[in-house]
C-alpha cells in the first residue's frame, strides 16, 4: 500500500502507458537520422557529439517514426537535456519553411529562464536560416516590437493607407521564446503580432506554469489557434485578398496526424518538466491532442543519477556556523544556498559577508532585486567571479550554470519537488554533485519521508569536528552585532522613503484638486 502510494499511479490513462526513455542509448549526432547536417557545426561547437536518451526519445516522435502524430507530455530529470530535447526537432521541421512568421512559441516562468533557452534556439537555429526572438521585458516594449516586426520600406512622398499598411507587417522572427505577461501584451496591443501560423508550442516547466493563471495567456494562446473553418475549405484561399498569400500557412489535417477522416488541431505541443503534474484538471487545460507520455523510471520524482544528498543535523542557533564550516570545506567549488524566503536570503547573504576571512565571493539572487542586478550576479557567476550565490527560490527552477558542484539547503524545503528542482541545480548532463540540507534533529523524518517519494533512500550525514563550530564562536558574534545594525540602518532608511513617498502622494493629491 505504502509501496503504492510512493509510486501515484497516475489517473489518467495514456499516462499510465508511458513510453520510458531511461531504456534509450545516447545517440551519436552521426548516426541521428534525418538530421539536416547544417547543424552539426553548431551542435558541435555547444560541445554536443550525441544527443542524451531523453532527446533521443522526443527525436523519435517529431522527426523520426512518431511524426508527431501526438502530442508530447514529458517527464525528465533536472539537467537531462529536455532544452534540446524540444529545440533541435523545432528548428529541424521549420529548416525548410519558405516564408518568414511565427511558427514555433516556447513559454517559460521567468526571464532568466527564458534568455536562457533563447541561447539555445539561437545557437542552432540561423545554421538552417531562422531567427528567433525573445519576449520577457528586458527591453522596452518599442525595442521588442522593432525585434520582433518587420515594418515595410517606406518610400518618401508616397501617402500610405493605414489598413494596407497594418497587412504588410510581418514577423521578423520564425520561433519566440517569451514569458507570459509579455507574450499577453504582445497578443493585445502589437499590430502585426499574431499566432494565426503557430505550428509548434512548448509549455517549459509545466507545473509551475499551470499554477499560475498569468492574465489566461493559455487559453488565449489556444483560443487564437484554433482551426478555423477555413482550414476545412483550403481552397477559400483563392478567393482571398493577395496581400494574406505571402503568409499562408498550409494546415495539416487529421490524416497526417494519424486520426483518418478527422479533423486535428494543426498545433503540435510539447510540455515538459522534471515534476510534470499528473493532475487531470491541470493537464486538461491545454486541451492536448491523443497526449503521448515521455518519462523514466517508476518513481514520479526522479533525482539525477550522480547526485549525493547528505543532511547536516544541527541547533537552529548554530545554523549560520554550520553553514559556514561546510563552505569552508567546499572551497571555492560553485554553490549555491537555499533558502525559504527573499527577507532570510538578504539576511544570511548579508551574515555571510560579516564572515571576514571566508576567502570566497558571495552575493545575493533573489526576487526582491531588480532585474539588472540579478542578470549581473548571474554573469559573475557562471564567469566564475562570485563562488557563492545564497538564493530564494528564484533560482531553484530550470538555470544551468556550468560547474555548480553543491547545493545547500539552509533551509530544508517543504515540498520533493523543491528539493528536485533545488538539487537539480548541479548533477547536470551526467555530472556529479552534492546536495546538502541543514535540518533539526525532529526534521530528520520529515526529509527521509521525502526523499523516499524520490527512490533517495539514502541520505547519510555529513559531519563536521565541533572544533571548527567552537573556533567560529568569536567571528560569528560580531557579525551577528554588525547584521543587526545593518538591518536596523535598512529598516530606518526604508521608512523615511515610505514617509518621503506617502508625503508626496499627498502633495500630488492636493496639486490635482487645485488644478
Ligand atoms: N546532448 C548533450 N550533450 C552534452 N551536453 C548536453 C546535451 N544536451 C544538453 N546538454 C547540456 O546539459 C545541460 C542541461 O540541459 P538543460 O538545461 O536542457 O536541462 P533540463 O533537463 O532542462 O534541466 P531542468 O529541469 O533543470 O531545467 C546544459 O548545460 C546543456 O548544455
Amino acid at each position: 500500500m505504502e509501496e503504492q502510494k510512493l509510486r501515484s499511479v497516475p489517473v489518467l490513462p495514456w499516462m499510465r502507458s508511458p513510453v520510458d526513455f531511461s531504456l534509450f542509448e545516447e545517440c551519436p549526432l552521426d548516426l541521428l537520422p534525418f538530421l539536416d547536417s547544417r547543424l552539426k557545426v553548431p551542435l558541435h561547437n555547444m560541445g554536443i557529439s550525441s544527443l542524451f536518451p531523453v532527446q533521443v526519445a522526443v527525436w523519435q516522435e517529431t522527426i523520426g517514426p512518431g511524426d508527431f502524430e501526438r502530442d508530447l507530455c514529458i517527464n525528465s530529470p533536472t539537467g537531462s537535456g529536455k532544452t534540446l530535447a524540444y529545440a533541435l526537432p523545432i528548428v529541424q521541421k521549420l529548416s525548410t519553411r519558405a516564408v518568414k512568421c511565427l511558427r514555433a512559441l516556447v513559454v517559460l516562468p521567468t526571464r532568466d529562464l527564458a534568455i536562457q533557452v533563447k541561447e539555445v534556439f539561437a545557437a542552432i537555429a540561423p545554421a538552417v536560416g531562422l531567427s528567433v526572438g525573445l519576449a520577457v521585458g528586458q527591453s522596452s516594449i518599442a525595442d521588442e516590437i522593432s525585434e520582433l516586426i518587420k515594418r515595410p520600406k517606406l518610400e518618401a512622398g508616397i501617402c500610405y493607407d493605414p489598413e494596407d499598411f497594418s497587412l504588410e507587417l510581418q514577423s521578423s522572427v520564425d520561433i519566440l521564446v517569451a514569458t507570459p505577461g509579455r507574450l499577453m501584451d504582445h497578443i493585445n496591443s502589437t499590430k502585426g503580432f499574431t499566432l494565426e501560423h503557430l505550428c509548434y508550442l512548448v509549455v517549459d516547466e509545466t507545473d509551475r506554469l499551470l499554477r499560475e493563471a498569468y492574465q489566461s495567456w493559455l487559453p488565449t494562446v489556444l483560443r487564437l489557434t484554433r482551426s478555423s473553418d477555413e482550414s476545412f475549405y483550403p481552397c477559400a484561399s483563392n478567393y482571398l485578398p493577395p496581400a494574406f498569400n505571402s503568409l499562408k500557412t498550409i494546415r495539416r489535417f487529421g490524416v497526417e496526424r494519424g486520426f483518418k477522416g478527422k479533423p486535428s488541431p494543426r498545433l503540435m505541443k510539447m510540455v515538459l518538466s522534471a515534476t510534470l503534474t499528473q493532475d487531470p484538471s491541470k493537464l486538461a487545460q491545454l486541451d492536448l491532442h491523443h497526449p503521448l507520455f515521455l518519462t523514466t523510471g517508476k518513481r514520479r520524482y526522479q533525482l539525477p543519477e550522480k547526485l549525493e544528498s547528505y543532511k547536516l543535523v544541527c541547533e537552529s542557533k548554530l545554523k549560520p556556523m554550520y553553514l559556514v564550516a561546510l563552505l569552508q570545506n567546499i572551497g571555492e567549488e560553485k554553490s549555491i544556498v537555499f533558502t525559504s524566503s527573499v527577507e532570510s536570503t538578504h539576511r544570511l547573504c548579508t551574515l555571510l559577508n560579516f564572515f571576514g576571512d571566508l576567502q570566497i565571493k558571495i552575493k545575493e539572487y533573489s526576487g526582491l532585486q531588480r532585474q539588472s542586478v540579478r542578470s549581473k550576479t548571474l554573469k559573475a557567476f557562471r564567469e566564475g567571479e562570485i563562488q557563492v550565490l545564497v538564493s530564494s527560490d528564484a533560482m531553484t527552477r530550470g538555470m544551468d550554470v556550468e560547474g555548480v558542484r553543491n547545493v545547500i539547503n539552509y533551509d530544508i524545503p517543504a515540498y520533493i519537488k523543491t528539493y528536485v528542482h533545488r538539487a537539480g541545480r548541479t548533477a547536470r548532463a551526467g555530472q556529479s554533485g552534492r546536495c546538502f540540507t541543514l535540518l533539526r534533529e525532529d526534521e530528520v523524518r520529515r526529509l527521509k519521508k521525502m526523499l523516499q517519494k524520490a527512490d533517495n533512500k539514502c541520505c547519510p550525514a555529513y559531519s563536521i569536528p565541533s572544533s571548527s563550530i567552537e573556533s567560529l564562536h568569536v567571528i560569528y558574534t560580531s557579525a551577528l552585532e554588525k547584521l543587526k545594525e545593518t538591518v536596523e540602518l535598512e529598516t530606518s532608511r526604508k521608512r523615511k522613503i515610505g514617509f518621503k513617498s506617502s508625503r508626496e502622494r499627498k502633495g500630488n493629491k492636493t496639486n490635482h484638486s487645485k488644478e
